[in-house]
């Protein structure tokens, strides 16, 4: 159809790729007049906190009928090692992944440092290590090539590169694997390897979405007393895991996610009240199945 052509005219066809409506997204809104016990209006968020490392507001998220990230507030102060934890499908990558300039949220903002993230994510980026869950990555490079393109991009020195290449390497015990493709490397390895890329440049905020999958013990020790002396020097982590022992003992600060929103968040002394923070979990978030329905596993 030609511009000059007038629009077809009849009832408007409906766009498959057209966002959701903002109504249809948002919870609904409780109705004045309504009897005891319906839903009763929220107060608004406080605005972002321009001291934190990230500061979200309102945040949401829709892949079609599903919700994954419903209406997300969080503050994660400067300096702090911050922990994320909730059940598989909470919502806890496609929020890390929204903070960090990988995908655009439906709604919401997020501040890093008081800045708008969205309205300059190039400029936002430049502050961030990001290890991304399930990423491809350039694995026709080596190990050590993977670094030093990453250095590179981040228009690093290549003197300065090679050095800190050459550390991460040996911190993360893959000095010997170092002219190994990335491909051939072991679910492990790879992990690492898209850690040491996400440390090369230094960031003030490091972003890491299941950084110990997959990576052996030592190597994981290694890995916590390297966040945790980054740490000590000023830098902010924020970690997703599964691993609610690991959390409480390596984290200062946690939330619990589920079904998209946040269930509890602050210091994990705060959080887990007392409990531990995996007995706090289950509380929160429930879902413990009995096996009943497994009789037929077991062995005769
Ligand atoms: N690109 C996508 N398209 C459709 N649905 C998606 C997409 N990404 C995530 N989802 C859905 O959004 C919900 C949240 O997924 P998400 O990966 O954020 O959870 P998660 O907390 O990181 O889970 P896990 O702990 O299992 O990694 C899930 O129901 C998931 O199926």
């Amino acid at each position: 159809m030609s511009a000059q052509q007038p629009p077809p005219s009849g009832p408007p066809r409906l766009d498959p790729f057209a966002p959701p409506a903002p109504d249809a997204l948002r919870p609904p809104r409780p109705v004045a007049g309504q009897p005891q016990g319906a839903p009763q209006p929220t107060a608004p968020p406080p605005p972002p906190d321009p001291n934190a490392a990230f500061s979200i507001r309102g945040l949401w998220k829709r892949f079609g009928d599903k919700t994954a990230v419903a209406g997300v507030d969080l503050d994660v102060p400067s300096g702090s090692f911050y922990g994320i934890v909730g059940p598989n499908g909470a919502g806890k990558t496609t929020m890390l992944s929204m903070a960090t300039g990988l995908l655009r949220p439906d709604f919401g903002t997020v501040s890093i440092h008081g800045a708008d993230f969205w309205s300059d994510p190039v400029a936002g980026k430049r502050r961030l290590g990001v290890l991304p869950d399930g990423v491809r990555l350039f694995d026709r490079l080596t190990g050590e090539q993977l670094i030093t393109y990453a250095g590179l991009l981040r228009g690093m020195d290549r003197d300065v590169v090679a050095e800190r290449t050459a550390d991460l390497l040996r911190a993360l015990d893959l000095a010997a694997d170092a002219k190994t493709l990335v491909v051939d490397y072991s679910a492990g390895m790879t992990k690492k390897v898209a850690l040491a890329s996400a440390l090369i440049h230094a960031p003030a905020i490091l972003v890491l979405d299941e950084p110990f999958e997959a990576v052996d013990p030592v190597s994981a020790a290694n890995i916590r007393d390297i966040l945790a002396s980054y740490v000590r020097s000023g830098g902010t982590v924020v970690v997703s895991s599964h691993v609610m022992d690991l959390v409480q003992r390596m984290c200062d600060h946690v939330a619990i996610i589920a079904s998209g929103r946040i269930l509890a968040a602050g210091t994990v002394d705060e959080v887990r009240a007392g409990a531990s923070l995996e007995d706090r979990f289950v509380d929160l978030v429930g879902g413990r199945q009995s096996a009943e329905g497994l009789a037929w596993l077991r062995s005769s």
